[in-house]
Order: structure tokens, then sequence, then C-alpha cells
């Protein structure tokens, strides 16, 4: 049965780290494939790089506390996670987009959030208002009693990122979430990111550098399950020369990296 929490449960509480993993290890399957991965961040919006196959995905399930660890440390918002531990009190505090998202189709925008909002055991008397300001802040407020169903490819992926920011959580995990949105969509949603990470910590994860240059503060770029590198914006640009491949210098920096990872590894 569950439980309506109060306000002051759901308080924002101050953890020096948002995340905090050491040698973190998640399996995928029968792979490994986060294996042996450190990472601290705090407030603000971190982006989250790596090629296909780096282990993005695993990291963010196992963030989002749906994949837990086959090793190492991993503590989020102050609790340790692993195990058998009682992981309540962080969901509650979690919003969490996957890459693919499930919904009832018959349901309207209005009844999916607040049916999340629901099961993240938000105050029933906060949920109608806060579902409201969700929808609204992914510009859905002209849809929000349309059936899901109905949505185009970027309508859902806004209605999916309402549902992960209803509860206003301190630890915002977004798996590739700007794929379907259009360009002026994309602007809009940067905007929302900034003001997002201003008092909580976002981990966004995404294979457009122009999107982590335009909303992140930080860069955290995985390779093979690991944290190869970690930096801001400009110090990612900084690593680039004329030569390598891309269209602006974060990217060319971005593509650097990769290719000395690449030489490191056949050595
Ligand atoms: N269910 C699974 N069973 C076996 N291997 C898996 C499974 N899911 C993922 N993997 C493997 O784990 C590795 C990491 O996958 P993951 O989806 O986390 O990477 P990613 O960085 O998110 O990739 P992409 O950018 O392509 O989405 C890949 O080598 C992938 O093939």
């Amino acid at each position: 049965m569950m439980r309506a929490v109060s306000a002051a449960e759901t308080a924002a509480t101050v953890h020096p780290w948002a995340i905090h993993a050491e040698a973190l290890r998640v399996r995928a399957g029968r792979h490994l494939a986060v294996n042996g991965l450190d990472l601290a961040l705090s407030t603000g919006v971190h982006g989250l790089l790596g090629p296909n196959g780096a282990g993005k995905t695993t990291l963010i399930r196992a963030l989002a506390t749906v994949l837990a660890p086959a090793g190492g440390q991993l503590t989020l918002l102050g609790r340790s996670v692993g195990g058998r531990s009682d992981l309540r009190s962080v969901r509650r505090a979690l919003g969490y987009l996957p890459q693919h998202f499930g919904f009832y189709p018959r349901f309207t925008v209005r009844e999916f959030v607040g049916y999340m909002a629901w099961l993240k055991e938000m105050h029933k008397a906060d949920i109608p208002a806060a579902v409201q300001r969700a929808v609204d802040r992914v510009g859905l407020t002209a849809k929000a009693d349309a059936r899901m169903k109905t949505l185009s490819g970027g309508m859902l992926r806004r209605a999916g990122i309402a549902q992960a920011i209803v509860n206003d959580p301190q630890l915002l995990l977004l798996d590739e979430p700007t794929v379907g949105l259009d360009p002026e969509q994309r602007l809009d949603f940067r905007e929302l990111l900034r003001d997002l990470g201003t008092d909580s910590c976002v981990l966004v994860s995404t294979h457009l550098v122009e999107d982590v240059v335009a909303a992140c503060t930080d860069v955290v770029v995985v390779n093979e399950g690991r944290l190869v590198w970690q930096g801001t914006p400009d110090a990612l640009a900084a690593q680039g020369a004329k030569g390598d491949a891309g269209d602006s210098p974060a990217e060319r920096g971005y593509s650097a990296l990769l290719r000395r990872q690449r030489m490191e590894a056949a050595r």
C-alpha cells in the first residue's frame, strides 16, 4: 500500500554530491556495460557523452535505480544504493526520462503525468497543480487533455520530460531527451535545462554536442563503461585541433578525445 508523503519529507536536502560512484559496475544482460566507473556530480547540468555502446544508458538506468549495481559503491542524494537498500526516499526525489518509455495510449497527457506523480508518492492534493506546471514548462499546455496516442514523436518526448520533472526532482536523469524535438523546441528545452540545473543535479545523455555546449555547465565523457574525461564545454573544445572531425570547436574537441582513446586502446 502506498503512502502519500508530506511536504516536509520531500523538502530539498543538501547533499555534497547528488551522485557519487566509485568503481561502479553494472550489467546489461551478461555484459558489464559499466565497468569501474568513478563519478561525482553535484548541482548543475551535466552532459553525458560517449560513443554508441559506451554504457550511457546502462549508467543512467543504474542511477535511476532501475538496475542494481553489480559492484563498487553508488550513493545517490546521500543514500547508499545497492543490494537490499530501501530506495523509496531516493525514488521520490528522482526524475527519469528513459530512452524508450511506456504509457497507456488512452490516457491524456494530464492523466499520464498525474499517474507518474502518484507513483512517485506525491501528496494527492499537490498533484493537479504540479502536473499543470510540468505540462506548461514543456510547452504542452494546449495538449494537456489530448490522449497520449494522438501525440507526435516530439510531443511524446515532451510529455516524457513533464513526467520526469513533475515532482521537482533533486536528481534528474534524461536519456536522449532531444530526440524528435524540432529546432525551436530544442532551444526551449535547453532553456528549461538551464533553469532546472540551478537547484538540481541534471544528467543528460545525448549524442548532440551542440546541446551540451548550449545547456551544460559540465561534460562527462564515458567510453567502455568508464569515465574517460570530465570538464567544462570550453575545456572540451580546447581538446581539438583544426583537422579533427566536427562542425564546431566542441565537436572537434570531442572527436579528438575519442581518437586519443582509440589510440590508447590500440597500444
Ligand atoms: N540487454 C543487454 N544484453 C547484453 N548486452 C547489452 C544489453 N544492453 C546493452 N548491452 C551492451 O552493453 C553496452 C552498453 O550499452 P548501452 O546501451 O548502455 O550504451 P550507450 O552508451 O547508451 O549506447 P548508445 O549511444 O548506442 O545508446 C553495449 O555494448 C551493448 O551492446
